[in-house]
Parts: C-alpha cells; structure tokens; sequence
C-alpha cells in the first residue's frame, strides 16, 4: 500500500494553488496517504525572456519539460498542470489521470481604479500577451492600445498597481484559485469574450504504468468536466492550437447535450459559430464547428 504521493510543482502561487487544491483532494480520499510536495524550476522559469504566453508546442514544454522527467525517473508520482497550457499529445509513458471538477473559464479585466471597460479613456492601455485576448478585446474597444505583459498573476498585478498598465486582461479561473477573486474588475459573457480551450481545467499527470496512482486518480475525476473539456481540446487540435493561435472554445453541458461555441481569427477578421448535439458525439461536434467556421472564410 502506497503510504505518500509526492506532486511535482513549479513554484509559481497559481502552480502551488493548484497543486495545494489537489493535494486536499487526495488527503480528504485517502486520510491515511500522506501528501507532499516537491517544487521543481523548469527551464521556462529561468527564461523570462521566452514569451511563452504566445509559445507554441515545443516552447510550452519549456515549462514541463523537467517535470515530466521526474515523473518518469519516479522522484515524483504526480503533477498537477493548468490543461489549457498542455500539448494535446502526453509524451510517451504520461498520461492525463485526471481532469478534476473545472472553476470558472472566463475571462476577466482588471483595471487600476475600478472603471469597467466602457468606462476607460480613449486609447487606454491594456497589458496582455496573449492574441486571443487582444483580438477580443479589439473587437469589443478597437481604440485601445494593447502591450505585452509577462510574468505571473502577482507580477502582472503588480506591473497594473504600479501604473504601467490602465488594466490587465487575466482568467478568472487563476484569480479564484490564488484567492484574488476580489480583483477582478469586469467578467466577460462567453458570447463576448470566448475563452481559451479548457480554461479553468486542471491536468493531472502521472505515470501511464502506475496502476495504483491511476487508481488514486480516477476518484478525483469529474466526469462532466472531462467531457466538456475534451471537445474543447479537440476544437484546439484541429486549429493547430498553441497559445499562438487567436481561437477559443467553450463548451457548456444543457442536460443530455453539449453547447459548444467556437472562434477563430483568419487573417484579421474574427469568425465565431456554435453548435449542439449529443455529448456522446462530443468529438465529431467539435469536427463539425471548426468545419462551419473554416466554411464561413472559406466561402
Ligand atoms: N497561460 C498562463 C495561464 N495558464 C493558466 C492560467 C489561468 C488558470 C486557467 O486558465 O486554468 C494562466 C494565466 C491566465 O491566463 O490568466
């Protein structure tokens, strides 16, 4: 009997949340596992310079890329990962073991003083890196000046509180789970704002050969979540989905059905649809959206 599950963390305060939360999860299981963590500096931390907000497979991996080494050689037995960072393949001898109930996908602006969106100046200026948000951002205020930001949730709070920035475009997903809730400013509606691709979902990784940590791991499931989240992946696969690509998907469960809605910017312009159907054809839904939105450029 396993007596202690050591989790892999980057020392991040949203990495160590997520890994804290899993670690309760576990304990409240299984009270006799003790539970432990071990953080872990990937390359990614030691390269500020890397823009990985806008990296694409091969550079995400920057920052998993020592942790998952540690999964293999068995220093660790789990890792906890935000899912909308993750490469749709696991390398070989990984597996996801579980997707647990997800928080909250949308977006959210964080402003200095308070003001909503349609409350800031002219041309005020909002920090992301990310294109997704700043298409959706230039779609709902085309005036306002958009810069990169870096870092993580309190550095980027910290560059907006300094005055760098007059508001900072974040997920609410990131902000609840640091207990920073309070912060944010204005909630986007899905329909305005369409989240990345499993925003607000966790992956949890081990070992595809370690049946007692899978069987550990398949109780912290949440089924629904799981489904949902796994169209939403394959929407990002068929765009070729790094955090590079402007496009977003989310997916919503109306009883016995799955509501997925979907956007994709082609050559400066934004194409969004959705679809509905059986959750159980979840895969081919998320076929059949990209097909309707390609068919919108594609005439
Ligand atoms: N790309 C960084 C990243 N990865 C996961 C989250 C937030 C939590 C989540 O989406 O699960 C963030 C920060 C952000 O986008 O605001």
């Amino acid at each position: 009997m396993l007596k202690k599950i050591v989790i892999g963390t980057r020392a991040s305060i949203l990495a160590l949340a997520q890994t804290k939360l899993v670690a309760g999860m576990i304990r409240e299981r299984f009270p006799h596992i003790e539970v432990e963590w071990k953080e872990i500096i990937t390359k990614g931390d030691k390269d500020l310079r890397t823009n990985w907000n806008n990296s694409n497979t091969s550079l995400k991996s920057l920052f998993t890329k020592e942790i998952e080494k540690e999964l293999l050689d068995g220093t660790i037995h789990i890792a906890v990962h935000s899912m909308k960072d993750m490469p749709a393949v696991s390398p070989e001898g990984l597996i996801c073991g579980a997707i647990p109930e997800r928080e909250d996908n949308r977006d959210v602006l964080i402003t200095r003083d308070g003001r909503k969106l349609a409350e800031l100046p002219e041309g005020a200026v909002i920090g992301t890196s990310s294109l997704r948000r700043t298409m959706s951002i230039k779609e709902l205020r085309s005036d306002i000046t958009i810069k990169p930001i870096r870092g993580n949730i309190h550095t980027r709070l910290g560059k907006l509180d300094s005055g760098e920035f007059d508001g900072i475009l974040l997920a609410l997903a990131g902000l609840k789970r640091t207990g920073m809730e309070d912060r944010a400013t204005e909630i986007f509606e899905i329909d305005d704002f369409v989240p990345a691709p499993a925003q607000g979902s966790l992956h949890i990784q081990c070992r595809e050969d370690n049946t007692e940590i899978r069987e550990i791991l398949d109780t912290l499931n949440d089924e629904k979540s799981r489904l949902v989240v796994e169209a939403e992946r394959e929407f990002s696969r068929i765009f070729d989905g790094g955090c590079h690509t402007p496009m977003g998907c989310a997916g919503k469960l109306v009883g016995d059905k799955l509501n997925l809605k979907g956007m994709y910017y082609y050559e400066g312009k934004v194409y969004r649809d959705e679809i509905e159907g059986s959750v159980e054809d979840r895969i081919k839904l998320a076929g059949e959206l990209a097909e309707k939105i390609r068919g919108q450029y594609n005439g």
